[in-house]
């Protein structure tokens, strides 16, 4: 068990509604509908995995629902809040990893969750308590001084879900959380979003990898093409066969590689 005395969300909360409820949420860019009028609840408590091949609408939809990017159509509840109608009391309930957002990374690791802790309205004294407890659970306690931008990859994502948890949110929305994170640092996050939602939090992440939402999750979407084509338990989803069988059923494509027939030959 992590020892992060701010992780237990609050029981007892007045909420009825799900942790997250989205009604007709759409974005276009352009002609290209990227996410098309979509409903979508994320039950609280759960740990809901959102997956989908490349351009299906994951990033676009997750950022409409904690408040980076203006749906054209429809809404997204977070906690009973409405984020684009409410979106100082749904953002104080969100925490939230980014894919591809700009960091401060001229800021070291404990700076710059310290920061994020300051900007949440933490005190100095219990945002720098924060920081390096979870820094210390990540295994960055040795990084924490050195600049971000010196961080690998895998750092980097662990140094913004740092920044992500520090205020104690009660729903996190993380966008590949897994990727670039080496095996030993995957089981330490997956610990510590495994003991948030023990103690009542909701995680939403998106991943392309199958077999990993179905170890770890209890919740599955698929999304393509800006739809939403099944959702549900992980077991209600998969239906009796693997996420990944079923995925491919769903999704639809043929997985038979035609042409580049001058990649398989030795010859010149
Ligand atoms: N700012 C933008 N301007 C124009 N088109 C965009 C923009 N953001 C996303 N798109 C397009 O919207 C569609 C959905 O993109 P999105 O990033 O939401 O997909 P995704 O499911 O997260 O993909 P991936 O798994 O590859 O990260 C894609 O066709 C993408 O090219």
């Amino acid at each position: 068990m992590t020892d992060l005395s701010m992780l237990p969300p609050p029981a007892g909360e007045a909420v009825r509604g799900p942790a997250i409820a989205v009604r007709g949420l759409g974005k276009r860019f352009g002609d290209l509908i990227a996410v098309n009028g979509i409903d979508l609840d994320v039950p609280r408590g759960s740990f809901f995995g959102l997956v989908g091949p490349n351009g299906a609408g994951k990033t676009t939809t997750l950022s409409m629902v904690t408040g980076l990017l203006r749906p054209d159509a429809g809404t997204a509840m977070v906690l009973d809040h409405d984020v684009w109608a409410d979106p100082v009391e749904a953002k104080r309930l969100l925490g939230i990893l980014p894919d591809g957002l700009r960091i401060f990374d001229r800021l070291t690791g404990l700076q710059l969750v310290t920061y994020a802790g300051l900007l949440r309205g933490l005190s100095r004294e219990v945002a720098t308590k924060r920081a390096t407890e979870l820094l210390r659970a990540l295994g960055l306690e040795d990084a924490q001084d050195k600049l971000v931008v010196d961080y690998s990859a895998g750092m980097t994502k662990k140094v913004t879900l740092a920044s992500a948890l520090v205020h104690g949110p009660r729903v996190l929305v993380l966008d590949e959380p897994f990727e670039a994170v080496d095996p030993v640092s995957a089981t330490t996050i997956r610990g510590i979003l495994a003991d948030f939602v023990s103690a009542g939090g909701t995680v939403v992440l998106s991943s392309h990898v199958m077999d990993l939402v179905e170890r770890i999750c209890s919740h599955v979407a698929v999304l393509a093409r800006g739809e939403v084509l099944a959702t549900g338990t992980v077991d209600e989803v998969r239906a009796g066969e693997s996420l990944e069988e079923r995925f491919v059923d769903l999704v639809g494509g043929s997985t038979e590689v035609e042409g580049l027939e001058w990649l398989r030959t030795s010859s010149d």
